[in-house]
């Protein structure tokens, strides 16, 4: 529905074809205030052409609008403002909406170029924070924005998978950690073990060259080593999984952190 060109159009037949539909949509304004009507038409460029004042052209432009499209018209300082018809507006409108459905307002702007949004990232083994909250709806908002603007959109999830807080994790799961309290609520019983770990390395240092250890040993794919940090992983996976869904939220990938860390790997061994 667009009532500027069906103004344009209306323009064009009062004007007896003066000035062409495409130069009349581009002069249409919306007035800055509600009082001045919906839409408004200035009528100074004509002068010249019509040798007239903008404020009788106006006035007569006016006077032979009839249209059910506007329930007032009015000449008001060289300007034709029109004010819709809201009863036949709204019908229109809910016309279309019900007519296109999910498809009403698309646009192909984007031409399937494809736009990838990067959004939400939490960490895994901790909680989803407001943050991540915010970061959630404002990108999947940015990528149906995209998406309605014909831009097919990639949504990825750059997990924060990676770093020496891991190998900590680790060994605080080996030390006091049980598989089935993990299973039973993985966020808060993770939490629960690095921050044990912090305080108890407070009293025994040690503890910090053990996790650097293990983190070693996930940098070196230790078997051990990578079963945990995949299975910490799994588990918070499915715990922000349960947030998405009652989002309504997908993503297209959940790109580890590691990602970073193979594509290392891979510039090191093309040099
Ligand atoms: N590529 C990204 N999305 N990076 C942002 C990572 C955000 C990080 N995981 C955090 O929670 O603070």
């Amino acid at each position: 529905m667009d009532f500027k060109k069906d103004f344009a159009s209306i323009l064009y037949e009062v004007l007896d074809g003066k000035l062409d539909q495409d130069k009349l949509t581009l002069m249409i304004e919306k007035p800055r205030f509600e009082e001045m009507g919906d839409l408004a038409f200035p009528c100074f460029e004509l002068a010249k052409l019509l040798r007239k004042s903008p404020h009788s052209i106006a006035a007569d432009i006016a006077a032979e609008i009839k249209s059910p499209l506007f329930e007032k018209v009015e000449a008001v300082s060289g300007y034709v403002n029109v004010f819709l018809n809201k009863h036949k507006v709204s019908f229109l409108v809910l016309k279309e909406v019900l007519t296109l459905k999910e498809h009403y307002g698309d646009l192909d702007l984007g031409k399937n170029q494809v736009i990838t949004v990067d959004f939400s990232s939490p960490n895994i083994a901790k909680p989803f924070s407001m943050g991540h909250l915010r970061s959630t709806v404002i990108g999947n908002a940015l990528a149906l924005i995209a998406e309605k603007y014909g831009y097919p959109s990639v949504r990825i999830n750059h997990l924060g998978d990676w770093g020496t807080q891991f190998g900590k994790l680790i060994v605080a799961y080996k030390k006091w950690g049980k598989e089935e309290t993990v299973k039973q609520q993985p966020i808060k019983e993770l939490l629960k073990l690095y921050v044990k770990f912090h305080d108890e390395a407070e009293k025994d240092p040690s503890l910090n060259d053990e996790g650097r250890g293990w983190f070693k040993k996930l940098e070196e794919n230790d078997d051990e080593a990578m079963k945990l940090w995949e299975w910490f992983r799994e588990e918070s996976l499915k715990e922000f999984s349960r947030i998405y869904k009652l989002m309504g939220i997908e993503f297209d990938s959940f790109q580890p952190s590691t990602m970073t860390r193979w594509i290392k790997w891979s510039t090191y061994l093309k040099t």
